[in-house]
């Protein structure tokens, strides 16, 4: 009877949060996204309802990744996680390359502020900018949302930093993915070396492309599993990546988002402290509404997506 009344209520309570959920994106369709998320080197659109596109946008410059750029990353992702309209992240890049990484000549000038203070201060200094830089992109993991990544043509040195804190990869054929930092002296240190050997599992195949910068094309990256789909051009597969985020944002925000944390939390920790994690989690996630929902909507075979409340 608890059950039955609960799950009525919650069907009629979704019919009621459906309409405002309707007025609501209307209202910020008509207002339009761009107004609320203002950046200078990302474009933020919002494609479909509840899924948003992160596009660099500095395509001049082969989306180099200079001081703005890894400043509003922070803010970007930071705003997305507490935006409840968004469930669902596709990063993409405007022009011919997805990106060139660390934009050499702004971070000639960072480096250079510090030329004059004494070594020790210069070392502290370098260690919060690195640290500053990191969290450019672990707060894609931080943010609960699911991000796929769609790359294009090359993806350089921090670029592959950067989709490797993503959590789902698709790229084109003519894809290509350079550990570039050998070339220009310097060990990658704003997450490639500690994401890549977890993400591709091959430990001699790691070591190989990050001593030598060699390029890694979409067949291989898709072989080793960097990506997992490989598309013709473009277009293609920024409606694929598109259609996987569509998917992902009709799904109950609280099970995919704790799956996010739960992965994540997992990647980092022993399977006991993994599973305790879960248990801990999920001991408050269980009594969700959506479980009821989800449920009820596939027990009567119904044709579309229960309304799930924001998040
Ligand atoms: C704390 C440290 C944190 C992070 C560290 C990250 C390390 C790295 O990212 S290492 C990798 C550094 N990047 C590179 O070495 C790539 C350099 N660029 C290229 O190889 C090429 O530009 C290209 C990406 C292959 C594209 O070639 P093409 O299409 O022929 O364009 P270009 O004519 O070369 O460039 C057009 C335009 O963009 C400027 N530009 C390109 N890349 C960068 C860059 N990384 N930094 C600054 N500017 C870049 C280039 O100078 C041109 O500018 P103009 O004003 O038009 O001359």
């Amino acid at each position: 009877m608890f059950v039955c009344s609960r799950v009525i209520k919650s069907l009629l309570d979704g019919g009621r949060q459906t309409k405002a959920a309707l007025r609501l994106s209307m209202r910020t369709m008509s207002s339009g996204i761009s107004s609320q998320y203002k950046y200078e080197t990302l474009e933020v659109s919002q494609p479909s309802d509840n899924v948003l596109q992160v596009m660099l946008n500095r395509p001049e410059k082969r989306n180099a990744m200079n001081r703005i750029f890894w400043k509003e990353m922070v803010e970007c992702f930071t705003q997305i996680d507490g935006d409840q309209d968004c469930r669902a992240v596709v990063l993409c890049a405007a022009g011919q390359t997805f990106t060139s990484g660390l934009d050499l000549t702004d971070a000639q000038e960072v480096f250079q502020a510090a030329e004059d203070k004494d070594i020790a201060r210069r070392a502290f200094f370098l260690r919060e900018l690195i640290r500053g830089y990191q969290e450019s992109f672990t707060v894609i993991e931080k943010c609960k949302k699911p991000v796929l990544a769609a790359i294009h043509s090359a993806c350089i040195g921090g670029g592959v930093d950067m989709v490797t804190a993503c959590d789902i990869r698709y790229c084109t054929q003519d894809a290509w993915f350079e550990i570039k930092e050998v070339d220009i002296g310097l060990a990658a240190d704003v997450g490639t070396l500690q994401r890549i050997p977890k993400i591709i599992g091959n430990d001699s195949l790691v070591r190989e492309l990050v001593y030598t910068g060699r390029r890694l094309y979409a067949d291989e990256a898709k072989e080793c599993g960097l990506v997992n789909r490989v598309f013709q051009d473009k277009e293609v597969m920024l409606q694929s990546a598109l259609d996987l985020a569509v998917l992902i944002a009709s799904k109950s925000p609280v099970a995919v988002q704790s799956s996010k944390v739960a992965l994540i939390y997992s990647r980092d920790h022993s399977v006991p402290e993994s599973l305790d994690q879960m248990a801990t989690w999920n001991m408050s996630m269980l009594q969700t509404e959506d479980i009821m929902k989800a449920v009820v909507a596939l027990m009567s075979k119904a044709k579309d997506p229960p309304n799930f409340s924001k998040l």
